[in-house]
């Protein structure tokens, strides 16, 4: 027996098999390619992120012949797909949950701005998903509207999968579409009226542990039921066991998000969180606050593609050790508007502090530090909001494995960072759930036995020297907001 989760990203898909243990059994993982047609858009090729799910099936199949129990699904959220029913086509690319396009856009909408945050949780900004929908139904007319469908990836690799024959998502997919009302959890009349949304154009949705019908199309899985559809936060969120109130995560991928269980509070931030829905112990909603920084892992993407200074990612932390500090030097990688927890989506990137000894290790470590700082930002933020100050803070994602990212981590914080031996929480959530779901595990407390951590990073600085670094950090993103 064995559960396969496929965790479409951002940068990239990775499909892992799971065993009654947890433990992973295989894995496979594609890039898919980031389109950038103009400043500030970013686009993805649905056809593409479908090809990869195939690809990586394909090769773990190959490597692990086995029984597959049950599939789930974890995905890049907001992220926004139109199709034709009738030839199962996309109309055009994917406008990706970073896409900054529709920002003019968001101000038609100025009005019912806080109707919009009352029942959605969420600000009227580019990020979710309504106003990329709007943005194709004005940009890319067809013949036959009453023959498009919307998704995000869930939906889109859902329709995929199934053979055209499942048009569903999941409460937490949905949660950030700025269309679904989660205090009533149900698509919202009102806001599909606000955004001009034709209600046949919406997938149904169900609870992340649910079933959403069988793969039909690849044929290494046919007949296998998919069980599990969540976003990949909220999977990361219940793959770290995070299911009772208080419990929070942080996920450093491209961008990182940091999600505390609020349980049955829906807490309405006071201080640049949105509020949304997440999956309790026994797969039911629950509310979550969250804090999404744009630019968290992606900066290091820039050092390495943009500015030449690094080859590969893992690099960085070797350089930044080269410098004891920045030296003074900031980086605030507004690149695509900073999110939480300020919201300003036309913010530009900015490096200060610069001397004429700044080099290419204070500018590295500079960026690595950058992550940490979002970070921080977002933690003081959901303490005020939730008035829970957390023990530690458990983290996951590709960024995880850089140490000195971690400990920098614990010291703003001031509190323990929590790795787990398993980072990949998010398929490890969506395989949670899938094997929930098919009775491979009788119930979440199960799975707290199952998760295993790999090490702590207790904070070590000094308060004066920590006081020094958020002075500067704070004054950085003053001189950003600024212009
Ligand atoms: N050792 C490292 N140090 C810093 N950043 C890293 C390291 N390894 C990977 N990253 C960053 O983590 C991100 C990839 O993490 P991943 O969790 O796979 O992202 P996603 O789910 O968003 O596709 C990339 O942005 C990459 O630059
Ligand atoms: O693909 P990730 O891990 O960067 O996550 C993307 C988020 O879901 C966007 O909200």
């Amino acid at each position: 027996m064995s559960i396969l989760a496929i965790d479409q990203g951002t940068t990239g898909t990775r499909s892992v098999l799971y065993d009654s243990g947890g433990n992973i059994i295989a894995d496979s993982y594609r890039e898919i390619s980031q389109i950038y047609p103009q400043e500030g858009w970013v686009e993805h090729d649905p056809v593409e992120i479908w090809k990869t799910v195939v690809d990586t099936v394909a090769e773990l199949k190959a490597a692990f012949p086995g029984e597959v129990t049950a599939v789930g699904i974890a995905n890049q959220r907001e992220t926004a797909i139109v199709w034709d029913k009738t030839t199962g086509s996309p109309i055009c690319n994917a406008i990706v949950w970073q896409c900054r396009r529709t920002n003019d856009l968001c101000s038609r909408y100025a009005a019912e701005a806080e109707m919009i945050t009352e029942k959605t949780g969420l600000p009227l900004d580019p990020y979710f998903s309504a106003t990329k929908i709007r943005w194709i139904l004005e940009h890319c007319p067809v013949d036959n509207p009453e023959n498009l469908l919307f998704g995000t990836v869930d939906s889109w690799l859902l329709w995929n999968l199934t053979g055209g024959k499942v048009h569903a998502t999941d409460y937490t997919n949905a949660s950030r579409t700025l269309l679904y009302n989660i205090r009533e959890k149900k698509w919202d009349d009102d806001l599909l009226e606000v955004f001009g949304m034709p209600r046949s154009l919406l997938p149904e949705v169900k609870n992340p542990m649910d079933d959403f019908g069988t793969v039909e199309s690849i044929s290494e899985l046919r007949g296998v039921p998919i069980r599990a559809v969540a976003g990949d936060q909220q999977s990361a969120l219940f793959g770290q066991c995070c299911f009772t109130q208080g419990k929070v995560k942080n996920t450093y991928g491209t961008g990182c998000f940091m999600v505390m269980n609020t349980g049955d509070r829906f807490i309405r931030s006071k201080n640049g969180l949105l509020t949304t829905l997440a999956i309790d112990a026994a797969g039911k909603p629950c509310y979550a606050l969250e804090g999404s920084v744009f630019i968290g892992g992606a900066v290091m993407q820039w050092l390495r593609d943009e500015m030449g200074l690094i080859e590969h990612a893992a690099e960085s932390e070797a350089i930044a050790k080269e410098a004891a500090s920045s030296a003074g030097v900031y980086i605030v990688p507004a690149f695509t508007g900073l999110g939480a927890p300020h919201w300003h989506a036309d913010a530009k990137g900015s490096i200060v502090g610069l001397t004429r000894g700044a080099n290419k290790n204070h500018i590295v470590r500079a960026a690595l530090e950058s992550i940490a700082y979002q970070s921080y930002d977002v933690f003081l933020a959901m303490v005020a909001d939730s008035g829970v100050l957390p023990e530690s803070l458990i983290v996951d994602g590709g960024a995880v494995e850089n140490s000195l990212l971690m400990q920098f981590q614990a010291d703003m914080l001031g509190v323990a960072v929590h790795k787990p031996h398993n980072t990949e929480s998010t398929s490890l959530g969506a395989a949670f759930l899938a094997g929930l779901r098919s009775g491979v595990w009788g119930s979440a407390d199960e799975l707290q036995s199952l998760r295993h951590l790999q090490c702590s990073y207790e904070p070590e600085m000094d308060e004066e020297r920590r006081g020094e670094c958020l002075e500067g950090w704070n004054r950085a993103v003053r001189q950003t907001l600024a212009g």
